[in-house]
């Protein structure tokens, strides 16, 4: 299966004061266009040709933007968008040949959902649908695998319509059929009479975008599944987290992920330039650093725009902003000469953790916390040795900071290297 229409014709009569400058597969959604998540989210999965059912209006600004992608695409123009989308359908059946992935243009998917959709035949149903307007949501009876009935006004159903559908040519018979009996003809009653089949995926992301509330709300879920897989610490995953979403979720549209990195490394210095005088309020800066450090990767992620540069910055910045907001906290401390080596090590260790780490990646190009699991439950990760800096620096135990850091930071590389060691085999 190496081809997928997606139906962009309808006229989005309830996308008051958008669509009138921009059709509705391009509005952007944190970050991205409706059009640009799905094409990119297929293309990534192996469809290699776009079939893209078009009206006469959106036409133009739909082709001049799929174009720009790269990508094979033939345009397909439903001059009769009144007809409904099964009408839509039917213009696209010497498009294809064999199976094929049928979607919407207003509609968007999470990489999970779409993984599961293709493995899947007929149409794919959600019986949860938690991230759309069930009360809008299109519902399904399913029987025996095959749809029975469907409808928004259906009042017993067992799944929402989630606008995907894996076909295949035959559909078109049924098209053809309708398309010569009625004025108009919808998708559902094209699958319904041809008795297409069904395929649970439910829990999973997707939503129907057809009212500027159902943009807020898809903004918010997929900056919120932008959360990294693994990495984090505690107190990432149970504080800083909290806090980077809420800007993630105002800043996603407004911010690259780029800049995000250094404006919070910027706040990094300027906490290592305030711990020179105060080392409570620099903490809770730096704690403020860290928290704000997780936008950049949550932006980049919800809108598609990861880099490996962005994430090579965004480590590195890292590093600086360690290095001289403990180098500023020995400035303020005027070790004596026996209590320097604590400092170094200290120093040493923060920034050994990271290299520890990473330097896994280099070697094995893999990442070290989905390899060796045991990694992620070790102390002394960024956001939990960042923490605990902030809360010693507030009770001004700065001599037994640096000597707490020292251990923990060179132990957890020690015990990095034994449990690399151990798992040799296996990567
Ligand atoms: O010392 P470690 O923890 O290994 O340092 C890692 C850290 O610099 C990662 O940065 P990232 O932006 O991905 O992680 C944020 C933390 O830096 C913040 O402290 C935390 O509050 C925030 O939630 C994020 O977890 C780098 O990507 C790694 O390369 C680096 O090893
Ligand atoms: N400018 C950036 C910054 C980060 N990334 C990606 O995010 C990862 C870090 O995630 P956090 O949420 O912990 O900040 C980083 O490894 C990159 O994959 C990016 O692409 N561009
Ligand atoms: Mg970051």
């Amino acid at each position: 299966m190496d081809t997928a229409v997606i139906l962009c014709a309808g006229l989005a009569k309830r996308m008051q004061g958008y669509t009138q400058y921009l059709p509705k597969p391009l509005i952007r959604v944190a970050g991205r266009e409706i059009l640009y998540r799905t094409i990119k989210l297929l293309d990534s999965k192996g469809i290699s040709k776009f079939v893209l059912v078009v009206n006469e209006h959106n036409r133009e600004p739909i082709e001049n933007f799929v174009r720009r992608l790269g990508i094979s695409y033939e345009i397909v123009l439903n001059e009769h968008p009144e007809k409904e989308n099964g009408y839509s359908l039917y213009l696209a059946r010497n498009h294809v040949n064999g199976r094929f992935v049928l979607t919407m243009g207003d509609h968007l998917y999470s990489e999970e959902f779409i993984e599961e959709a293709l493995k899947g035949e007929g149409l794919i149903v959600d019986e949860l649908a938690l991230y759309t307007d069930r009360k809008e949501a299109t519902k399904v009876l399913c029987k025996e695998g095959k749809i029975e009935k469907i409808g928004k006004d259906l009042k017993n159903f067992n799944g929402y319509d989630t606008g995907f559908f894996i076909l295949d040519e035959s559909v078109f018979e049924t098209a053809e059929r309708l398309v010569k009996e009625r004025e108009k003809v919808t998708l559902s009653e094209i699958v319904k009479e041809a008795h297409i089949k069904c395929t649970p995926v439910s829990g999973k992301f997707w939503t129907d975008v057809d009212t500027p509330e159902d943009i807020e709300r898809a903004k918010k879920a997929l900056v919120r599944a932008s959360v990294k897989g693994t990495g984090d610490g505690f107190i990432s995953r149970h504080l800083n987290r909290k806090v980077s979403l809420w800007f993630s979720e105002r800043l996603v549209d407004k911010l690259t992920p780029n800049r995000a990195t250094w404006l919070t490394f910027f706040i990094g210095v300027f906490s290592a330039l305030v711990a020179l005088l105060s080392p409570a309020l620099g903490g809770l800066l730096y704690q403020l650093s860290s928290m704000l450090d997780g936008i950049d990767g949550e932006i980049a992620r919800a809108s598609m725009r990861t880099t490996r540069f962005g994430g090579y910055l965004d480590s590195v910045l890292d590093r600086y902003t360690d290095f001289l907001f403990l180098s500023s906290l020995a400035l303020w401390l005027k070790p004596s000469q026996e209590f320097l080596p604590w400092v170094l090590l200290a120093i040493f260790g923060s920034l050994m953790v990271s290299y520890s780490t990473e330097r896994f990646r280099g070697a094995y190009c893999e990442d070290a916390y989905g390899v060796v699991k045991e990694l992620r439950w070790l102390p002394g990760k960024r956001d939990e040795r960042i923490f605990f800096i902030m809360l010693f620096c507030l009770f001004g135990w700065i001599k037994a900071l640096f000597i707490l850091l020292a251990l923990v930071t060179n132990v957890r590389v020690i015990l990095t290297l034994w449990l690399v060691w151990k798992h040799r085999g296996s990567v």
